[in-house]
């Protein structure tokens, strides 16, 4: 094996990839399917990225339980004996353990089915053809590659002035190792995190202050759909404060006392700070590579994610928007295809829908009325509410809307909006139809088909039948 800086190279791999996550996993498993020889460096002991261990798994499991329990407290079935059942945030993350251990299981059989090295370690870039690996035992490897793709995603954005080591103060990775059973909490940042974090707490019988530094909860959606979840969260208890920052954030020791820049002053068991994400680029020594991140630990890559260096290239939430583990997926196999191509014909979809487990949950695909009337478009919207669904009935889950917006000429789908159980899913029966070309794309295809019936699906030609109807005359 030849020398590299005065170490030893250990291995020699077509690509290397650096971070298990759901971008890295995608460019992996596509890469080593082409017959390629691939490793896959991790700094976790486990395989699986943030995404399995510290964000969307975990956050998904832990809601899944909240969901199960507020199901239950309201259920007219078990409700005989009038006493509501209580869980503890501890009692819930046992079940999001078991779940990460699945995910852990099922995930690692991949690399070893496939023929992928695992190395588990921490990577640096020596130069663009060489990385080191620091491993756990502190000792150090040297591999070699052709080309290596950049997975190493994010982690939450911590602010200076905030005690993060102060152990009634959280951010959504330490909030997983939460002991106590608090009965209060302030969440700062109304983001997705926030949002999420604020219904799963809120569902636990925990008072919950958020607070969002913005005029209204995830303003990136349609408006009536932003507005339902702050009705219903507040509907369910939860205090939402707009347009406040936070000025001081105080841990005691039985509590944390938040001021607001308003002068507003906030107590509480603990905090969950949950504004914003950082890229893990720190440890890679970019530098030896003559590469540079942004303010946020982000690289830019160009349509075919590749880098300003030839041959190394980057995938998920180190490169910033959309920062989703859905589109992370895609965004490894579009890497690994161009990467052994030199393009890929295939390219992210540019209507990525959002999922957003608040509970209600809210779904959407494509444009937001706001945006269509912006655009001055001609369009027209259909709405259908589950409390007139027969199988929403049955599963005693009336909170809920589908909304289709469409063009009013050409009957096209220009958006749709989904908010209440399941709407994550539901959102993906009428996204198939809105991807269709050569007039496929047609709300007329919801009432000249037969659905399952009851179904949660039936809203689509509820909805349609209603926007049709509302159709005014052309002359
Ligand atoms: C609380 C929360 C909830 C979320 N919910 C959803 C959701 O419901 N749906 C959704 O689509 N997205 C969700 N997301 C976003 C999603 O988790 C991320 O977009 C996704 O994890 C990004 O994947 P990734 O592959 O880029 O990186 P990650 O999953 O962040 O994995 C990167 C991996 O790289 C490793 N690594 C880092 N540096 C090095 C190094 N130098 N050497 C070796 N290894 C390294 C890390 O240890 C890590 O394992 C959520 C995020 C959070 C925080
Ligand atoms: N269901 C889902 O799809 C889901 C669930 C949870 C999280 N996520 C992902 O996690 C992230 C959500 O993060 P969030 O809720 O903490 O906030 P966010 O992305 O909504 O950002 C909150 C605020 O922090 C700012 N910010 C972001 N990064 C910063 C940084 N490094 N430094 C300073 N300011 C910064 C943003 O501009 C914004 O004003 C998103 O990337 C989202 O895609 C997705």
């Amino acid at each position: 094996m030849p020398k590299h800086h005065s170490k030893k190279v250990t291995a020699s791999y077509d690509f290397v990839v650096i971070g298990s996550g759901p971008a890295g996993e995608g460019a992996a498993m596509m890469l080593a399917k082409r017959g390629q020889k691939v490793a896959i460096v991790e700094a976790n002991p486990r395989l699986g990225g943030n995404c399995t261990h510290r964000g969307t798994i975990p956050s998904k499991a832990l809601r899944h339980s909240v969901n199960r329990l507020i199901e239950y407290n309201a259920s007219p079935l078990f409700k005989k004996d009038q006493v509501p059942r209580r869980l503890s945030f501890k009692e819930i993350l046992h079940h999001s353990e078991t779940v990460i251990r699945k995910q852990v299981n099922l995930r690692s059989s991949f690399y070893v089915r496939n023929d992928v090295s695992v190395i588990h370690g921490s990577a640096s870039f020596l130069d663009k053809n060489h990385l080191q690996v620091k491993k756990h035992d502190g000792s150090i490897e040297c591999i070699q590659m052709k080309n290596v793709v950049i997975a190493t995603g994010s982690r939450p954005y911590r602010p200076a002035d905030v005690d993060f080591a102060h152990p009634r103060i959280y951010d959504s990775d330490t909030v997983l190792t939460l002991q106590h059973d608090p009965r209060s909490i302030i969440i700062v940042g109304a983001g997705v995190i926030g949002c999420e974090y604020a219904s799963i707490f809120r569902g636990l019988g925990v008072k919950v202050d958020l607070v969002n530094n913005r005029e209204r909860l995830l303003s990136f959606l349609d408006s009536e759909f932003s507005d339902a979840i702050s009705y219903h969260l507040r509907n369910n208890g939860v205090i939402i404060r707009h347009g406040e920052e936070y000025k001081t954030i105080e841990g005691r020791d039985d509590g944390v006392i938040l001021t607001t820049t308003s002068g507003k002053r906030m107590y509480a068991d603990c905090l969950l700070f949950a504004n914003g994400r950082s890229g893990n680029i720190e440890r890679l020594n970019i530098e030896a590579i003559g590469l540079e991140a942004n303010h946020r630990g982000q690289l830019e890559v160009d349509p075919n994610y590749r880098t300003n260096v030839d041959n190394v290239y980057a995938v998920g939430d180190i490169i910033g928007y959309p920062s989703l583990a859905s589109a992370a997926y895609d965004q490894g196999r579009i890497a690994a295809t161009a990467m052994l191509e030199g393009t890929c014909e295939t390219k992210l979809i540019s209507d990525i829908p959002t999922g957003i487990y608040t509970i209600p949950e809210i779904s959407s695909v494509g444009a937001t009325e706001e945006q269509l009337t912006a655009d001055n478009v001609p369009y027209e919207v259909g709405r259908a509410q589950f409390k007139h669904l027969a199988r929403a009935q049955i599963a005693d889950s009336d909170v809920g809307s589908l909304k289709l917006i469409f063009h009013r000429d050409t009957l096209e789908i220009l958006g749709i909006h989904c908010f209440g159980e399941r709407a994550s899913e539901i959102i993906h029966i009428g996204q198939a139809i809105m991807e269709q070309k050569n007039g496929g794309n047609n709300i007329n295809y919801f009432i000249n088909t037969t659905f399952n019936y009851p179904t949660m699906a039936e809203a689509y030609r509820v909805a349609a039948l209603n926007g049709m109807n509302r159709l005014a005359p052309k002359n």
